[in-house]
């Protein structure tokens, strides 16, 4: 019979990586280990297969290097999926950072599954200054004056380079993480670089229920439309978005616009909520207050649920995952998730479906976890305050020139054929 190799066993009687053996040996012993293999009929082991390496380039550097193994006939898939997470094996073995995936095409012109062992030269840094942040390879040189219709941030440095965010492929997102950790910063960087590569058409609604200090300022910026600081200006914030949101339904509908990418509308705009456990409501609270932070809960959700294919892009951060401060609704369709450090594995799988954000380093600031249909684990910039601000105060304005951006309190839709729209503040 084949079977899977049960690794304690196997470990037991483990031979040493032979001490000065090259990169490949050493990833060959740690499959003969830890009985990453099978037993075949006549109960011989037989373990992945050398195929390939290749060298992992980032820019001109190489900066680690990629084998390539045939797995042995036999392995389950399952096995594979449960050993691309058991990567510490190889990390600890090695001394290096490692990523262990089994994926199709990874050698030229060849279909088949194989398990890639990739080395890194060294691991992510512990500070990644915003200046460092390379020219997004999907916008053109000249994307700031042309005003190239893409939607991506930065997210940070991983190990095989940079680590971005595209709202057109995956409109809203959540992020997690316990207090000092860095989602403040993040979230600058998500302004900042949305605000400088997007001045004309980006529109911000920022929902800072933190006391308002850390954004007050931001009701200046010509793009920031409103800025909300209490459950009661989130409420009314909300209901005209999610009034605009209905006209603009219909707009689409009267079209036959099925998704915005696909229309000459421009605007994009971005409801931000940070700490969005103040929205949820607590059993000792008056009836009203419940319903009113129910009436946010649900508007947030609706904006996820269909805001996305009509523009809107919702970053929905809170301190405490739970079921109650990250709702159903709003997880499902945030398919992007951020999480920094978090106190626990349960918090750290509402957060992200799954155990992790407890683990991140407690002295790294900045270090998180970004969890698509993949897990990556990245550096984000960190952007301080007065770079921030010579990189914004251009688009500053006087409040008065605004008008009172406080509140969106009117839509109304005005059919131009580039399908802007208008909102009006009261
Ligand atoms: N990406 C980063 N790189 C390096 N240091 C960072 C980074 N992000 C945050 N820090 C450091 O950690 C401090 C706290 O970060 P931040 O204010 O973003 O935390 P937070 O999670 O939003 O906390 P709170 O919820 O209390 O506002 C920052 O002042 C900065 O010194």
């Amino acid at each position: 019979m084949i079977e899977w190799l049960a690794f304690p066993l196997l470990v037991a009687g483990a031979a040493a990586i032979p001490k000065g053996s090259n990169e490949r040996k050493s990833i060959q012993t740690i499959f003969e280990n830890t009985g990453y293999g099978i037993t075949n009929k006549k109960g011989e082991p037989q373990f992945p297969k050398f195929k390939k390496k290749y060298p992992i380039v980032d820019g001109k550097e190489e900066i680690g290097t990629k084998y390539v193994f045939q797995i042995p006939l036999g392995l389950p898939a399952t096995k594979m999926a449960e050993m691309e997470k058991k990567v510490h094996f190889f990390s600890d073995g090695l001394s290096r950072p490692v990523l262990v995936e089994f994926k199709a095409w990874v050698i030229p012109n060849d279909p088949r599954k194989y398990l890639v062992i990739k080395v890194f030269k060294k691991d992510i840094p512990n500070l990644f200054p915003y200046k460092l942040v390379p020219e997004c390879p999907v916008y053109p040189e000249d994307h700031k004056k042309t005003g190239e219709n893409k939607w991506v941030i930065p997210l940070g440095k991983v190990l095989e380079g940079m680590l971005w965010h595209d709202f057109e492929q995956i409109p809203h997102m959540t992020v997690a993480g316990t207090t000092r950790f860095g989602k403040t910063v993040f979230l600058k960087v998500l302004v900042t670089y949305l605000i400088e590569y997007h001045p004309q058409d980006v529109e911000l609604y920022i929902i800072d229920l933190k006391g308002g200090l850390e954004f007050g300022r931001y009701k200046l910026l010509e793009q920031v439309k409103g800025v909300a600081s209490n459950p009661m200006e989130a409420a009314i914030m909300l209901d005209g978005i999610h009034n605009q949101m209905q006209e603009k339904y219909k707009y689409f509908q009267e079209n036959f616009y099925t998704n915005i990418s696909n229309t000459p509308i421009k605007k994009r705009k971005f409801i931000i909520v940070d700490e969005a456990a103040q929205l949820a409501p607590e059993k000792w609270m008056k009836k009203e207050q419940k319903e009113m932070l129910g009436m946010c809960q649900y508007f947030l959700g609706e904006i996820t649920r269909i805001g996305g294919g009509l523009g809107y892009r919702e970053v929905f951060c809170t301190q405490y995952p739970t079921s109650d401060t990250l709702p159903r609704s709003i997880k499902q369709n945030s398919d992007g998730k951020v999480t920094f450090r978090l106190p626990s594995g349960y918090a750290s799988e509402v957060a992200i479906d799954e155990r992790g954000a407890e683990e991140l380093p407690s002295d790294v600031k900045g270090r998180g976890l970004y969890k698509t249909h993949e897990l990556q684990r990245m550096q984000v910039p960190l952007l301080e305050d007065h770079d921030m601000w010579k990189r914004l105060e251009r688009y500053q304005v006087p409040q008065s020139m605004k008008g009172a951006p406080e509140n969106v309190v009117e839509y109304r839709e005005k059919e131009e054929p580039a399908g802007e729209d208008l909102v009006k503040f009261g």
